[in-house]
């Protein structure tokens, strides 16, 4: 569904990204793991031709991207932004169906689309279909990103930090909201975040980026237990110990803090 073959993008002369290959499943989910400046934005979006590559290979849906106008291509993938990216002075419903009404369709099937969409996003579509952007909690305006790059029924979707900006309970509630609308609906998808558990979560398979190399892809479990090299034993390692001493803590084992001394 998505191939990159040998991506690179050079910003004068130094590699953002840095030869990637990889290929996306039909139906498959790969998070792209790793730190700030990493190179996982800009291999984001290269995929949708936000950026264009300095060299190698882009395909979606089997057709090489660069044979696509841009326009024509974002209309066929969805993309949920880092930072939201809805329209302050459109509605909810107007939001979520713009990509539909830019496609041409009628007003009934964008209207009964929306309602869908929202519906499987778990907001009530009479409660906020006539709500602006602002009018909004953090969560619920996320959950609208989602369900408007879903609206026109894309094969592929992009995910740029989706979550990124939640609290930690609105964050889980919404990663199991989007791991149900993923199984009902089926898309492929590649989805970005610098979160170990979200990536070990949701990912099909998880690749783990480094200077804009990717190091390692492969499903969670094995990161965890075949790490390719010290950097990826490292990244995994954290998010596991800290697991571990919640549920020592949770036995009323005599815990031990992270750090290694006796926990309070
Ligand atoms: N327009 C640009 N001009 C020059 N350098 C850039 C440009 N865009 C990105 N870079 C550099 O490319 C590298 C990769 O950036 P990118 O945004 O892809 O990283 P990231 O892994 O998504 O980071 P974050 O998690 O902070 O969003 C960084 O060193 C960044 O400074």
């Amino acid at each position: 569904m998505i191939e990159l073959d040998q991506v690179t993008k050079r910003y004068d002369g130094i590699a953002a990204v840095d030869s990637v290959s990889l290929r996306v499943e039909p139906g498959e989910l790969v998070v792209l793991l790793g730190g700030s400046g990493s190179g996982k934005t800009t291999t984001l979006k290269m995929t949708n031709r936000l950026i264009e590559p300095s060299s190698g290979r882009i395909r979606v849906e089997g057709e090489d991207v660069t044979t696509v106008p841009p326009h024509a291509l974002r209309r066929r993938i969805g993309y949920v932004f880092q930072r939201l990216g809805l329209f302050p002075h459109l509605t909810v419903a107007e939001n979520v169906g713009i990509t539909p009404a830019l496609l041409g369709w009628d007003a009934r099937r964008i209207r009964g689309r929306v309602d869908t969409l929202l519906e499987l996003v778990e907001l009530d579509p009479a409660e906020v279909r006539d709500r602006r952007p602002d009018a909004l909690s953090g969560g619920q305006a996320q959950r609208v990103a989602v369900a408007r790059a879903l609206a026109a029924e894309p094969g592929v979707l992009l995910l740029d930090e989706p979550f990124g900006a939640l609290d930690p309970i609105t964050r889980e509630r919404l990663q199991r909201s989007f791991a149900r609308v993923r199984r009902s609906l089926g898309f492929s998808a590649i989805f970005v975040t610098h979160d170990v558990v979200e990536a070990l979560l949701l990912g099909d398979r998880v690749g783990v980026m480094r200077g804009g190399r990717l190091l390692q892809l492969a499903p969670g479990r094995e990161l965890v237990r075949a790490p390719a090299d010290d950097y990826v034993a490292d990244l995994v390692r954290g998010p596991l110990e800290q697991a571990r001493a919640v549920e020592s803590l949770i036995a009323g084992a005599p815990a031990r803090t992270i750090a290694g001394g006796d926990a309070p």
